[in-house]
């Protein structure tokens, strides 16, 4: 049985409300108001609005990405983008009063570094094969010095498919790379959804679930969701 709104917003109270067990929920990609008014009824914990992707087809105009950012009420929103190279982005984040940015692309620590002297929350991909072969491992420290305040471990496949592959990674490679993120602020993108998300419910070392592919429904972000919040909130009981 689906359980109402109500409930859900109960049950994510106890999620959260149950120490040592809290996980936070981004769901990316939102286009439209009704997907925000979605978000912001289930009370998800951030909102990601793609911007400034060349022919990508989510990604916001500016006007869009302020609207939907200003009907946030609840959520936090992050700019998605893959290269932060556009000139004006900070003064566009700024007057949409974004203060996240996630970078989806490889964006070098130098650069990280400008855009943390601008005074924006900075989310770093993390792009890691099957094989748990992740390029950025080797700079780990500079971004660090840089001032990453999150790392998001992603499924990575190829350049010309840089996110919502909607594939998970190995379990074991999961846990080898937040091991070695330890003491780190870490999220987990890639192919979480209805089957695998109550195994990452109380993954130790995994402050966020970061999900695109499995909260859509013929393209939007609707159905699927509440289903995918049942099942986190039961694996949150089965491992509390
Ligand atoms: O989906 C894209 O095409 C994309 C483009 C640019 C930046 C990020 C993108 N997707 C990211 O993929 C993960 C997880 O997706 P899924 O649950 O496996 O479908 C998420 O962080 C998206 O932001």
């Amino acid at each position: 049985m689906i359980p109402s709104i109500f409930l859900v917003r109960r049950m994510l109270k106890i999620v959260r409300d149950n120490e040592g067990v809290v996980m936070k929920i981004k769901i990316c990609g939102a286009t439209i108001l009704d997907e925000i008014a979605l978000l912001n009824r289930y009370a998800v914990d951030y909102v990601g609005l793609w911007t400034g992707i060349n022919g990508h087809p989510r990604s916001l105009t500016e006007m869009t990405l302020r609207i939907l950012a200003a009907a946030c009420d609840g959520p936090q929103p992050i700019a998605v983008c893959v290269q932060p190279a556009n000139p004006g982005l900070m003064e566009m984040l700024h007057d949409c009063n974004i203060q996240w940015l996630q970078l989806h692309g490889f964006t070098p620590p130098s650069e990280v570094l400008c855009l943390k002297q601008q005074g924006i929350n900075v989310i770093k991909t993390l792009h890691v094969d099957d094989n748990g072969v992740c390029p950025e491992l080797r700079w780990l420290k500079d971004y660090d010095d840089a001032g990453v305040d999150i790392y998001l471990i992603d499924r990575f496949v190829s350049r010309q498919r840089i996110g919502s592959t909607g594939q998970a990674l190995p379990q074991r490679v999961i846990k080898k790379m937040v091991e070695r993120l330890q003491g780190r602020r870490v999220w987990l993108a890639g192919g979480i959804g209805i089957t695998t998300i109550a195994d990452f419910a109380a993954m130790p070392g995994v402050e966020a679930l970061d999900i695109d592919s499995a909260a859509r429904h013929e393209g939007r972000i609707g159905v699927p969701l509440l289903p995918l919040l049942q099942a986190l909130h039961d694996g949150v009981n089965h491992h509390g």
